[in-house]
């Protein structure tokens, strides 16, 4: 049987007491992850959601062992706003990260934000408008892996992702048709249940074909949802769904408020 037919690895749930400990596990996480694609391909592909995140990444700034000029950052997802906007995760990541490390801009994928006046014409609809942002986004990640990985979809060697309170993540929401997307790398989304309703997302069969996703989820508020996402996969959520098919793996780094309510065993935090 080859590798391709083997069933997605369980999750490993790693906890940690304090979130000061979750972050500096992520930290030599990501530092791991970073190793073991530039050995073996001399880059290192990683995208990246808003919320939280970016803070939580905070013990890479000032890390010796991040070599950030083989850094290829993408976002998993991303709101269709002005990249100096509040809501933009593009500017809460310069703000919280690439601002204060040594990578290269020209290594930073954002949308393009000269599509986004079309948004608030008359002569071109919002859902036209969005798709011409989702594929000119679609492009960016074709530039970089399908030339050099020529797969059908693209094999991030890192995917951070975070939880929202209703289990979506990246913008793929309970319920929503998105959830079925097959083909496309980067769809749209105008009715976000999260505000701002315009936004852009990885779809399942990218994250599904990622190398390593870990999702970073912190606080009794995630506590419902954890459970729920862990213990009850057969619900469906869409945090639930995110299972790369093998060799990938999906990690959660919680702290013990988000964990409290969750059956699911836990494992030893090792690299
Ligand atoms: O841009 C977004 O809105 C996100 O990508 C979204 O999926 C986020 O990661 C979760 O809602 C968790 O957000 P928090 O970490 O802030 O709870």
């Amino acid at each position: 049987m080859t590798s391709l037919h083997q069933p997605p690895a369980p999750a490993i749930l790693n906890t940690f007491a304090e979130p000061a400990e979750l972050e500096e596990a992520l930290a030599q996480f990501v530092v791991r992850a970073q190793r073991d694609a530039i050995d073996k391909k001399g880059r290192f592909t990683l995208a990246i959601s808003g919320g939280s995140l970016p803070k939580q990444l905070g013990r890479l700034v000032g890390n010796p062992n991040v070599k950030w000029d083989k850094w290829q950052v993408f976002y998993a997802d991303e709101r269709a706003v002005p990249l100096d906007h509040p809501d933009s995760n593009h500017r809460l990541c310069t703000d919280e990260l690439w601002s204060k490390v040594p990578l290269p801009f020209s290594h930073i994928h954002a949308i393009d934000a000269d599509l986004l006046p079309q948004l608030s014409t008359p002569d071109k609809s919002t859902d036209d408008a969005l798709d011409e942002l989702a594929d000119a986004y679609e492009s960016q990640l074709i530039a970089e892996f399908a030339q050099k990985d020529s797969a059908r979809f693209p094999v991030f060697d890192l995917l951070l992702l975070g939880l929202g309170p209703d289990g979506h993540t990246c913008s793929l929401f309970p319920g929503h048709a998105l959830l079925a997307e097959e083909d496309r790398w980067v769809a749209w989304i105008k009715d976000s249940p999260k505000p701002p309703a315009a936004r852009i997302t990885f779809t399942f069969p990218v994250i599904n074909h990622a190398a390593r996703v870990a999702f970073v989820a912190a606080g009794a508020s995630k506590a419902d949802t954890l459970a729920a996402v862990l213990d009850h996969p057969e619900d469906g959520l869409p945090a639930s769904r995110v299972r790369p098919a093998h060799p990938g793996q999906v990690f959660w780094f919680v702290d013990e408020a988000a964990a409290q309510k969750v059956q699911y065993p836990r494992s030893e935090f090792k690299l």
